[in-house]
């Protein structure tokens, strides 16, 4: 399918009519979501302050297991501040205050007995800029599973460091240099390095914040197929600028607007059916 006539919902032609005859050219969708996904996160009116200035409004949104949903909208939409609430990385930015609640399996994770440190071994995080620690390949790797006491001694560490970086599509071209600097590799590879890291301390959540935008056309083709792999076993969360990106990786798509989730629902959806006319907008190039 090339091109498709939108038929706009009721109410939101800026016309006479029926019909918004704009044409919209959404990119090809290549996986459709599960209906009987599990849901793994569950946000309920959940609001973010910085200072006096609320970032987030009552964002209430379930996120499904096993599954890539893609956070969209305009910058400064608040997508990566909704992102930060899934691991409390918001609690890291001083002033910073979040209300609500955000449930993973059932359990707030908010809660005083949550250590924020051990959720975010749970809850991974990508960053747009791959951020490798200054040590070795394998140290990079390593560090997270003998902090949080995951290995019995040096082979069984040997052996998740060499899974996770398989699993991150990374081992075949690294496994000859892992004493060599985890800087020393290219753009692509350090990001593949930080999804090892974040792989080997076996997460069950992996949140993305534009993890390609710092990337080439082939890296970054290179990683949305790790993202397509790395979905069999996790619930992952990604934050996008490119339209294109998350047709092409996610099965569910959240639209955010100035602080607000206006719609959510199945990739395919969203581009081709969406139900707002801002997404409409923003999604045809309209504004963001
Ligand atoms: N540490 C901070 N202190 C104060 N305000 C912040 C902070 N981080 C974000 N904001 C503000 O909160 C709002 C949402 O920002 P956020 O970074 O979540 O948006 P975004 O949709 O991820 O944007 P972008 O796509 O540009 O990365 C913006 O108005 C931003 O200026």
């Amino acid at each position: 399918m090339k091109f498709k006539i939108f038929h706009a919902p009721d109410g939101a032609n800026s016309g006479s009519g029926d019909t918004d005859t704009r044409v919209l050219t959404p990119p090809p969708v290549l996986h459709s979501a599960d209906p009987d996904a599990p849901t793994k996160i569950t946000a309920r009116e959940v609001s973010v302050f910085y200072g006096d200035k609320q970032a987030l409004h009552d964002v209430s949104l379930d996120i499904p297991d096993k599954t890539v949903t893609a956070l969209i909208g305009p910058s400064g939409c608040g997508k990566s501040t909704f992102l930060r609430t899934m691991n409390r990385m918001n609690d890291t930015i001083p002033g910073a205050r979040v209300v609500g609640r955000i449930e993973m399996d059932g359990e707030d994770v908010n809660a005083k007995s949550v250590d924020p440190v051990l959720l975010r071994a749970r809850v991974g995080m990508v960053f747009q800029k791959p951020n490798p620690f200054p040590k070795t390949i394998y140290e990079n790797v390593a560090y997270g599973p003998r902090i949080h006491g995951l290995a019995d001694g040096k082979p069984e560490l040997d052996g998740i460091v060499e899974d996770s970086l398989k699993r991150a599509g990374l081992w075949e071209e690294v496994a000859d240099r892992l004493h060599s600097p985890g800087t020393g590799l290219s753009g692509g590879q350090q990001q593949r390095l930080v999804i090892a890291r974040a792989i080997a301390v076996e997460p069950e959540v992996i949140l993305m914040d534009e993890p390609c935008s710092a990337l080439d056309p082939i890296a970054t083709a290179r990683i949305e197929e790790l993202i397509d792999e790395l979905r069999e076993r996790y619930c992952i969360v990604i934050v996008t600028h490119s339209m294109a990106q998350a047709a092409r990786v996610s099965q569910r798509t959240a639209f955010f607007h100035l602080g607000r989730l206006i719609e959510t629902g199945d990739t395919e959806d969203i581009f081709t059916n969406p139900r707002e006319r801002r997404t409409l907008d923003y999604i045809t190039g309209r504004f963001g």
